[in-house]
């Protein structure tokens, strides 16, 4: 288990990583692959609802084993798009604290 500053932590560092994917567009990069795609933006957009998809199945599993997981590709592809509109993690942390 780790706190509350470690999962900031992780956060901030995979969404440097994927805007240095973005500004970069290093080879063999799944993530640069996303900012190159031929369907533009729909190529994350339609990886989001897929892995919306998939979380809710894995939910509805009897051993739910694939949640964390699901989750994980979700809020990555969450992230991309994000990035894509030049939005960043911590507009997306703002949002939630003023919520809080
Ligand atoms: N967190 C992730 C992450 N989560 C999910 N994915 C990718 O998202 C895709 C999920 O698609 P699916 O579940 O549909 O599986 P798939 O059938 O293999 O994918 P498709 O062929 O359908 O695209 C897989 O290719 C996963 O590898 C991720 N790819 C990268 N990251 C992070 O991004 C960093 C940079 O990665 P690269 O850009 O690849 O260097 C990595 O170090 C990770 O920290």
């Amino acid at each position: 288990m780790t706190d509350d500053s470690e999962t900031d932590a992780v956060l901030d560092a995979l969404f440097a990583t994927i805007e240095d994917r973005r500004d970069e567009l290093p080879e063999g990069s799944y993530t640069a692959s996303l900012f190159t795609h031929e369907k533009g933006e729909n190529a994350v957009l339609e990886k989001i609802g897929e892995e919306a998809t998939e979380v809710i199945l894995a939910a509805k599993d009897d051993d739910g084993e694939e949640l964390l997981a699901e989750s994980a590709d979700l809020v990555y592809h969450l992230l991309v798009l994000l990035a894509m509109q030049d939005a960043t993690v911590d507009d997306l942390r703002a949002e939630l604290e003023d919520r809080f």
